[in-house]
This record gives C-alpha cells, sequence and structure tokens, in this order.
C-alpha cells in the first residue's frame, strides 16, 4: 500500500500510460514483424501432367474442415463411399503440424469469368501460408504429410484410373472394367499362374532391389482376337488395384516425348501397348540393327526391344513397382528380340475356348453349374474353334439358360459345317493341284 501511494506520488498518470503504451505497441510490433511466406498448390504447370499435390490436399482438408468453416460446399461422389466437404473461396482452415501455424486458403483463378461471378465456381489454387522460418520443414516434411495421409484417407476408397494420351499429356477417366479372374474364361492351371506371378512380383521389392533390376514385369498377351487379352488385362488391374495407362505408340511424336510419356507414368501402374504387331515402326528391326539397342535415343521406327531397353533404364532409377503389357494377335511377326528369353517375363497365350472355359462363361452368365446339352456343347467345342467373345454374344441372347444354351448349340453347328466344308474346299483344291502337277 505504502509503496502503491509512493508510486502514484512519484509517477504521474501521463508517464504511466505513455510507458505501458510503449510496451505494449514494442511486442505488438515483434508480432506484427513476423515475416510469412506462401506456397501456391495449384492444378497444373505448362506442358506438366497434373499436378498430385492439389488432389492431394483436397482429401487432406476433407478431413480438417470444422466447425469454424461456416460455409462449406459437401458432395458424395461416384466410387466414394461417404460425403465428402471441401473449402470455397474466403474461407481459412488452420493447421497445426509439429508446432506450426499453416493457414490454408483456396483462392479462385483471377481471371477466370465464371470464377468472378460465382464464389462456389471450385476452379482455383490453395495457398498455404506460415512463418519463413518454416520454410524448409514445410518445403520437405508438411507437403510430404499431406500426399501420405490423403494416401491414407482414399485408400479404402481407391478408384482406378484409365490414362489415355493426347497432346503430350496423360488424361484420366475411372477405370470400372468389371472384368476379374473368376469370370475369365481361360484354362485353370494358366490363370492360377498368372495369378501367382503377380503376387510373387509385388513381394520382392527387396529382390529387386537387391539384384539391381527395375521392379517391373512384362507380360505378352498373345491369341485371336476375343479371347480375352483386354479382360485379363483388366482382370490384372483390378486384382492389383493399379491404374491403367493406355499407350498409342502412333501417337508418340518424337523419342523425347516417349521418354517423357514412360516418366510420366506413376507406379502402381499397368502400361498397356495393344496390338503391336500393327503400331508403325515396331516391326522386325531392319537387319544391320544389332541386338545391342540399349540406349534411349531411339529414332522412329524404334524396336520395341529397344523400347524396353529404354524403359529398363528410365524405370530402374525409379525403384517402384510398374507393369507393362503387350498384346498381338500375330505372335509370328514380332521381333524375335523381343521374343527371346528375357525380354518380356511371361508369354501367356489365350486360346480358343476351352470346355472348362465355356463353364466359367455359363456360370457367370446363367449362374447355372449344370445342363442337358452341356454334354453335346462339348463335343462340338472340342471339334472347332470359337472364341469366349462369340460364345459370351450367344448367352446374352437370354436369361433363360435352355433358350441361351439352344442358341450356344445352333451357333456350334453352324461353325462346325462351316469348318467341315471350308475343309472340303481345302482338300478339293489340293487333289486338283495334286492332279495338275501329274
Ligand atoms: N477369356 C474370356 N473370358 C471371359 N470373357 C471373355 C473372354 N474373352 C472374351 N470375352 C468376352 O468378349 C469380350 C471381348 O473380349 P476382349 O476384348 O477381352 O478380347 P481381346 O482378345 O482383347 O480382343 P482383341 O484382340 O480384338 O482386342 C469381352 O468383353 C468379354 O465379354
Amino acid at each position: 500500500m505504502l509503496l502503491r501511494n509512493v508510486y502514484h506520488e512519484l509517477v504521474p498518470k501521463k508517464i504511466e500510460t505513455f510507458v505501458v503504451s510503449k510496451i505494449l505497441s514494442f511486442f505488438c510490433r515483434r508480432k506484427l514483424s513476423k515475416s510469412f511466406n506462401t506456397f501456391i498448390i495449384d492444378d497444373s504447370w505448362d506442358g506438366l501432367d497434373r499436378n498430385k499435390l492439389i488432389d492431394a490436399s483436397r482429401f487432406y482438408l476433407s478431413s480438417k474442415i470444422g466447425p469454424k468453416n461456416k460455409i462449406i460446399r459437401v458432395g458424395k461422389f461416384r466410387g466414394q463411399k461417404n460425403v465428402t466437404a471441401a473449402m470455397v473461396e474466403g474461407e481459412k482452415i488452420v493447421d497445426v503440424f509439429e508446432g506450426i501455424e499453416i493457414t490454408w486458403q483456396f483462392a479462385k483463378q483471377e481471371n477466370d469469368d465464371r470464377a468472378k461471378n460465382d464464389r462456389f465456381f471450385n476452379k482455383g489454387h490453395f495457398e498455404i501460408t506460415f512463418e519463413d522460418q518454416y520454410r524448409e520443414k514445410v518445403f520437405h516434411d508438411y507437403l510430404n504429410h499431406i500426399l501420405d495421409t490423403s494416401k491414407a484417407l482414399t485408400q479404402g476408397e481407391k478408384v482406378l484410373k484409365l490414362y489415355t494420351r493426347s497432346r503430350g499429356c496423360w488424361n484420366s477417366i475411372d477405370f470400372r472394367h468389371p472384368s476379374t479372374f473368376d469370370a475369365l474364361a481361360m484354362d485353370y492351371q494358366l490363370k492360377k499362374s498368372i495369378i501367382d506371378d503377380l503376387d510373387r512380383f509385388l513381394a520382392r521389392k527387396e529382390f529387386y532391389k537387391r539384384i539391381g533390376k527395375a521392379w517391373k514385369r512384362g507380360y505378352l498377351l498373345y491369341g485371336p482376337p476375343g479371347t480375352g487379352k483386354s479382360s485379363l488385362i483388366a482382370a490384372m488391374a483390378n486384382y492389383l488395384k493399379f491404374d491403367v495407362y493406355d499407350l498409342e505408340l502412333a501417337n508418340i511424336i518424337s523419342d523425347a516425348d516417349l521418354r517423357k510419356a514412360m516418366l510420366d507414368i506413376d507406379r502402381k501402374s499397368i502400361t498397356v501397348i495393344e496390338d503391336i504387331d500393327c503400331s508403325a515402326g515396331v516391326h522386325k528391326r531392319s537387319v544391320s540393327s544389332d541386338d545391342s539397342d540399349d540406349d534411349c535415343n531411339l529414332v522412329k521406327p524404334f524396336s520395341l526391344s529397344g523400347l524396353l531397353n529404354c524403359i529398363d533404364g528410365l524405370w530402374s532409377s525409379c525403384g517402384e513397382e510398374r507393369i507393362i503389357v503387350f498384346t498381338t494377335n500375330r505372335k509370328e511377326v514380332l521381333d524375335p528380340a523381343l521374343l527371346r528369353p528375357g525380354r518380356m517375363d511371361m508369354h501367356i497365350h489365350m486360346s480358343y475356348c476351352s470346355t472348362q472355359g465355356f463353364r466359367v462363361l455359363v456360370s457367370n452368365y446363367l449362374g447355372i453349374e449344370e445342363h442337358h446339352l452341356f454334354e453335346e456343347i462339348d463335343g462340338l467345342i472340342q471339334s472347332t474353334e470359337v472364341t469366349p467373345a462369340s460364345l459370351a454374344e450367344e448367352l446374352l441372347k437370354s436369361d433363360d439358360a435352355d433358350v441361351a444354351l439352344g442358341e450356344v448349340l445352333n451357333f456350334l453347328k453352324k461353325k462346325k459345317m462351316e469348318k467341315e466344308k471350308n475343309e472340303e474346299e481345302k482338300d478339293k483344291i489340293e487333289e486338283e493341284n495334286k492332279n495338275s502337277a501329274q
């Protein structure tokens, strides 16, 4: 009390106010003088593919939106189990990562008319702001944390993507091919060996690392049209939960484009090059070229084995799992260098339908395991060459098993008659040739 009285006597009110205000302004200035950095996360950059960080940010933020955000976008999309939320312009989210405060804002594209007039038009970018002393931490650790967290959040809901390439960029749509190994009409042993091979491949990360080879597996699928080559690729993608990249070599304009296309292919993917026998520039190599084409400076027309070497070189540095599949209807016209051991890991022959395969189709299409017409149909399948695609078409004609199998029977009888007629004509021509030669 005494001290307070002495203080008030000695220090006039005006001076006290002045000192207090100076102390406060000192601390406020310190706070205000903090400098901040901002990172912008937007859709894509010129010439480069879509920015993965923006999709990851969307997923990440959907789990961060809270009661402080008064206006949010909500929606439920194909392939997602739950309703999700998203930020709109003007809202802020403050995230705390290892004690660092990071402020998120969504901003629309400035020169986009629709974005200007519509607050809820969602095309834009994210801005993250934080104190500049944390720049390195945010750049390296926080951004990776966003990628990892969004991956974990979406894992249960992964919608596979089918990528096609145009104008130097991969564009994707959802891949919803229903094919599975169970539904594939093919030899059981072959089917099992493919599944085992895929399982072994996935489990061998360390092995590939140890032997210094790219963690990739190559499959060559060959057989007549309609025997299920595309269906097998879809079954592989669904089994592994891998995206599919459909690479049309005809659209590749230069070696640099090819390298970029291959480098832009993400891990956990199946790259498909269909009908390689028809792809320009990938037939048998000229006689003069040797087999040691292990550089990436391919010039058009390039050989498939050169392409494979190039892929090996590019992918071996990535250390992540990738599968490449070639398909052809005419294995015999392919470059022998591609067929030699070690080039493609597995050659898979997709053949005409067997009686075993037919049972799989019937079980899938009609849901039955037994029928009195099976015996006759089996005999005809063994004596003709019919594709699973053509049998599937007959089975689709009716839901009634008797009618559908009746259609199959008629179709097979017709096929057998055609075959016998062709053979008769062939014998006749051979006989005539023999007679004219004598
Ligand atoms: N082995 C099979 N098992 C089940 N269904 C099959 C099989 N083969 C073909 N089909 C049916 O036929 C349709 C066409 O087959 P698919 O496109 O997979 O054949 P493909 O061998 O890739 O033909 P192409 O060489 O003409 O591309 C498939 O959508 C599927 O319904």
